[in-house]
């Protein structure tokens, strides 16, 4: 799955550019930068889900993020991090890919 979404998706090394409702979610897990390269933003997301604790208790691949800036952005309620699709959905439409 994951190749699938690299052809889609910038590839590792080049930047992207968040949009502001995904930038302030960076920023709020810590993120100095206006500029990333993909597993950054990756990083960042992961950080912000255990931080917030986003994650179920019992089912810990589960995420709920129904009530939170997260869920709005991910159009989705809960998702598990064995199915990534709805992030890569979300940053598709949430990057802006740099040329340089
Ligand atoms: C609930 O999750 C976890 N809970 C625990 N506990 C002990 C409770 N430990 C690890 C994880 N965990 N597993 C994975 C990830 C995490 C943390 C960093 C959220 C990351 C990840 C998942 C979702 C987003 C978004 N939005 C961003 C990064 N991730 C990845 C998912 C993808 Cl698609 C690409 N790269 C990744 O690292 C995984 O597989």
């Amino acid at each position: 799955a994951s190749s699938q979404a690299c052809r889609i998706l910038p590839t590792e090394a080049s930047h992207v550019q968040p949009k502001a409702s995904l930038l302030k979610i960076l920023h709020a897990a810590g993120a100095k930068e206006d500029i990333f390269t993909l597993k950054e933003v990756m990083h960042y997301l992961g950080q912000y889900i255990m931080l917030k604790q986003l994650y179920d208790q019992q089912k810990q691949h589960l995420v709920h993020c129904e009530d939170d800036p997260l869920g709005d952005l991910l159009e989705v309620e809960s998702f598990s991090v064995k199915n990534p699709s709805p992030i890569y959905e979300m940053l598709k439409k949430n990057l802006t890919v740099l040329s340089f």
